[in-house]
């Protein structure tokens, strides 16, 4: 491991320099000479000492530097993930959380994050069918991230927005509202009601598909990851009048570790690329078509029939949803939550987020 004396000097745990009631830096980092060396270094078994010139003294445990180095955190995952096609999803039998325990013990609630954490995906069974309890299971995660379509959403055919989803039409693999600076976390559906044929959920996990691509052509994930594209959300219907611009790549991945933690994936939503210089362009096509071709692979689809009582919470950052065409009424309600909220439950709950 190596270490920057002016990073060790900012990060001294002292009582003058951090307070540890409010997990807050008290020195001014600006403060700290940038040319800044140590008069003495001294080691024992557990502590490294360090004495500044003006003869403060910080101290650091060995542990703590280990768990904080840039080189340890390389190693380190910020999200342990189980990728899944439909039959490693299938095989792994992940139980269903019900709406009790789910709402009454923190049993309940932690076995349904951590298998949300895991899969990208996680279902609450007997929900009673109504928009009041969809909003309090969500309640009970996060915050409920209120957008263009409202807090709580309810919709069905009627095209009563400028969007695909208000209608009948089958909708391919894609993740919601790329078309924001910051794509929703997390979407929960609830199917209040279909009296009709057809209305099934698709879902692929989207992070196993990329992995394939890592695996099979490392310089497409690359184009992937670094190329930003626009998504543009253009509404003008009734009263309803909305302009939202988005802009990231497809596949995006922590700096330092290359951890892939979103991704924007949403053919019927992406704007004029006009951002790409002509020599990337074909790359990048070729590259999208790679990606997608392993999101439209059949081992890859899980297909689920959401019903009345049995409640999806989907990772949109991670897990593609689309639904088959349907006919007859079909009612559909559900609600975006704030990313940072449900990483913040479970955190609280003991799990790694
Ligand atoms: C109906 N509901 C509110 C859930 C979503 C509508 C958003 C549809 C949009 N094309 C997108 O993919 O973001
Ligand atoms: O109707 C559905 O099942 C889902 C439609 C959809 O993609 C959405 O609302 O985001
Ligand atoms: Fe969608």
């Amino acid at each position: 491991m190596r270490f920057d004396y002016v990073w060790l000097r900012d990060h001294c745990l002292s009582a003058s320099c951090y307070n540890s009631k409010t997990h807050q830096r008290s020195l001014d980092t600006a403060s700290v000479d940038l040319c800044i060396q140590p008069k003495t270094i001294r080691l024992d078994e557990t502590t490294l000492f360090f004495t500044w010139p003006d003869g403060h003294v910080t101290r650091y445990d060995l542990d703590w530097l280990v768990k904080n180095s840039y080189e340890g955190q390389k190693q380190k995952v910020i999200q342990p993930r189980i990728l899944w096609n439909a039959e490693i999803y299938q095989q792994a039998q992940v139980p269903s959380v019900d709406f009790q325990s789910f709402l009454e013990t923190k049993e309940g609630l932690k076995n349904f994050l951590q298998n949300f954490l895991l899969y990208g995906i996680a279902f609450v069974e007997n929900v009673p069918p109504t928009q009041e309890h969809t909003e309090k299971l969500a309640e009970r995660i996060s915050l409920i991230r209120e957008t263009i379509y409202g807090r709580m959403w309810y919709f069905t055919s009627d095209f009563s927005r400028g969007d695909t989803a208000y209608t009948k039409l089958a909708l391919d693999r894609h993740t919601d509202t790329t078309y924001f600076q910051e794509p929703c976390g997390i979407q929960v559906f609830h199917c209040l009601k279909h009296e009709g044929t057809g209305g099934r959920t698709l879902l692929v996990d989207g992070f196993y598909a990329a992995e394939q691509v890592l695996q099979k052509a490392p310089e497409e994930f690359e184009l992937l990851s670094k190329v930003p594209l626009k998504h543009e959300y253009i509404e003008n219907v009734g009263e309803c009048h909305n302009h939202m611009i988005g802009v990231g790549p497809v596949l995006n991945i922590y700096p330092w570790n290359k951890e892939l933690y979103m991704i924007r994936y949403n053919n019927y939503d992406r704007a004029v690329i006009n951002t790409v210089p002509y020599d990337v362009v074909h790359r990048w096509y070729t590259a999208h078509r790679t990606l997608t071709i392993e999101l439209r692979k059949p081992e890859n689809e899980f297909w689920v029939k959401l019903k009345p009582g049995r409640v999806l919470f989907i990772d949109n950052w991670r897990v593609l949803h689309g639904r088959e065409s349907f006919t007859g009424y079909r009612q559909l309600c559900g609600c975006y939550l704030t990313r940072d909220d449900v990483l913040n439950t479970a955190r609280l709950l003991g799990l790694q987020a």
